[in-house]
């Protein structure tokens, strides 16, 4: 089968039938006559494509349903309903060819051999994906150099920093050239060097292949720097399909006007050009509403002594709280 778009979703669904027990011995023994259950709706009808080499980030509160999706998009887990092409593949059919095009990391679980080196990792996966030997050590030199492995391809992966492993995860993860990268979480817990090493390896990767990447982080750093479209999902439906900067201009109407004073003025002074957030001696912020930015800025660099003056988006953590706080249910498209 063939596809132009490199992920085509329609409708998708997952409903996991949980099974409920009253608590107590009592309660144990009743479930044994009478079992009863509970349909979690973990992802609604929810339906997106994205094209060859597209970065996406895929937002969401805990339990919102996004590690449900990317395991139905990588043919973990079967949908309850709907229809996915990834590479033109349905995941749940789990081919060869399908499974030697795609990726899934994921930064709680890992895939390295606790007790070998990670170097012997890479040879089960060179194995197992077929690997040619020339293609797998021309592979292991641009990463080792990329993430700086030499030093740490031959230690026992237990004895590895949490960093250290994560890097060995995604080479691993990568061995095999993948068109398609689903990465859940694949900074969590490491440090802010850490994070940016494995941010521009991804950034690399996407260029260098032209992958098509899906990420989810609770980094908002991770994908502001990687992905200019946002797809979000609240409670199992989606509910923003589009650029980040339509989702922050739809989350927040207003901006932040930093100021930096060289003669102190009063509150009620600044009052006139916006909400006065901060006056801290020759330092303000201001709210002020996104149409009149450039009018208020004007007319404060006009009116008051300012040495510096910077606009400022909110934190896309606060934009994106906003978002849910609305309850939509519908799709929200970016233009
Ligand atoms: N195996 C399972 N059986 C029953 N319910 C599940 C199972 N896995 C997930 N769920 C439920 O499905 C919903 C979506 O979970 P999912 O793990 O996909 O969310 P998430 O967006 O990845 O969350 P987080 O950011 O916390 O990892 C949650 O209500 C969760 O409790």
């Amino acid at each position: 089968m063939t596809d132009d778009l490199a992920v085509r979703v329609s409708g998708l669904t997952k409903t996991y039938r949980i099974h409920e027990k009253e608590p107590g011995l009592l309660g144990s023994l009743r479930s044994f006559t009478h079992r009863k259950f509970r349909d979690v709706n973990a992802v609604q009808d929810i339906s997106f494509s994205l094209r060859p080499g597209e970065m996406v980030g895929f937002l969401g509160p805990n339990g919102a349903g996004k590690t449900t999706t990317l395991k139905m998009l990588s043919g973990l887990l079967h949908p309850s309903g709907g229809q996915v092409l990834v590479d033109g593949f349905e995941p749940r059919r789990r081919q060869t060819a399908f499974l030697k095009g795609i990726t899934l990391v994921m930064g709680q679980k890992q895939q390295l051999v606790w007790d070998l080196p990670a170097y012997d990792s890479f040879l089960v996966n060179q194995a197992i994906y077929e690997i040619p030997e020339a293609q797998f050590q021309a592979t292991m030199r641009e990463y080792a150099e990329v993430l700086d492995l030499e030093p740490i391809l031959r230690k026992q992966v237990r004895k590895l920093s949490l960093g250290e492993r994560m890097k060995c995860e995604l080479a691993a993860a990568l061995l095999h050239r993948p068109r398609v990268l689903f990465l859940d979480e694949p900074t969590i817990g490491l440090d802010v060097n850490m994070q940016v090493a494995v941010r521009d390896f991804v950034r690399l990767y996407n260029e260098r292949y032209q992958a098509t990447v899906m990420l989810t982080s609770h980094y908002m750093a991770d994908v502001t720097a990687l992905a200019s479209r946002i797809l979000v999902i609240d409670a199992g439906r989606l509910v923003f399909d589009g650029d980040l900067n339509a989702l922050i201009e739809r989350g927040s109407p207003d901006k932040t006007v930093r100021l930096q004073l060289s003669r102190p003025a009063t509150e009620a002074q600044l009052a006139r050009y916006g909400r006065v957030l901060r006056l801290d001696g020759l330092d303000a912020d201001l709210q002020i509403p996104r149409a009149h930015v450039s009018a208020r800025a004007a007319a404060l660099l006009r009116e008051l002594e300012v040495a510096d003056l910077t606009v400022e988006d909110p934190p896309i953590e606060q934009v994106i709280g906003q978002l849910f706080g609305h309850g939509r249910t519908e799709v929200v498209h970016g233009p």
